[in-house]
């Protein structure tokens, strides 16, 4: 089993600027930010106002003009084409908005993507794969075996939003990225999903970054950062 070393830092961003278009003016000039291993940190800001464009950053989706951005130790900007994937589902777990999921794909066969791509992923998932992902979504709240091993595109959007959440966590990638991945939800489900969420990263040791403009959800977090404190564009 893999030491947590609660001190050390998931992620640091340093002296970041990203412009969409080279020669525009910048969304995002950030002189520093860091995660620590383990840490859940809620990030808010107005709509526009980059929170998006970082996390695609930080990703490796998008490639920074100037300064780094290091995860798990790795400079990001320094790795190209497939080496820039493979860091990403070796260390990385994304929850997006619109979940990503293979709509054909049954809720278990989505969840054990990472490890089909990522040796890492699969040893970090233990002896048998299937069966933390089995455990991953009895814990988010899907255990019925009809909804397991039907096509994502069957389950309603709570449900597709678990799914997304335990392959965001399977075999513990050292960062989880959200992105307002409770927009779709009501009030009651918005509260327990992140409560989910945030045990389960505490459980498996993941660091979390969770996008919101939503300031009703920001309670519980270890951090909360407004990114228009940290972002000078
Ligand atoms: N694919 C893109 N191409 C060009 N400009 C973009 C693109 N995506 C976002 N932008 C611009 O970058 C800026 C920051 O957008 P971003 O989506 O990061 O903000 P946000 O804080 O996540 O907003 P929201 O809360 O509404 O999702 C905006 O001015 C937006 O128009």
């Amino acid at each position: 089993m893999e030491v947590i070393d609660s001190g050390a830092t998931v992620l640091t961003v340093n002296k970041l600027e990203y412009a969409w278009k080279k020669g525009e003016v910048p969304v995002l000039r950030i002189d520093a930010l860091g995660l620590s291993t383990g840490e859940r940190v809620f990030l808010r800001g107005p709509s526009g106002s980059g929170k998006s464009t970082l996390l695609a950053a930080i990703a490796g989706v998008v490639d920074v003009q100037r300064g780094g951005i290091e995860v798990a130790g790795t400079d990001v900007g320094q790795l190209k084409g497939g080496a820039k994937d493979r860091f990403r589902v070796d260390h990385v777990g994304l929850i997006f908005q619109m979940f990503n999921l293979i709509p054909w794909q049954s809720a278990l066969e989505n969840v054990l993507m990472p490890c089909r791509f990522s040796r890492r992923r699969r040893e970090r998932a233990g002896a048998d794969p299937k069966l933390s992902a089995l455990r991953l979504l009895d814990d988010l709240g899907l255990s019925d075996p009809a909804l397991v091993s039907a096509p994502a595109m069957s389950l309603s959007v709570g449900q597709q939003q678990r799914v997304a959440a335990a392959r965001a966590l399977i075999g513990t990638p050292d960062l989880i990225l959200a992105d307002e991945p409770t927009s779709a939800l009501d009030e009651d489900a918005k509260i327990s999903f992140l409560e989910l969420l945030k045990r389960e990263c505490a459980s498996v040791g993941s660091a979390l970054l969770f996008v919101s403009h939503d300031r009703s959800l920001e309670r519980g977090f270890d951090r909360v950062l407004d990114i228009t404190e940290v972002n000078k564009a």
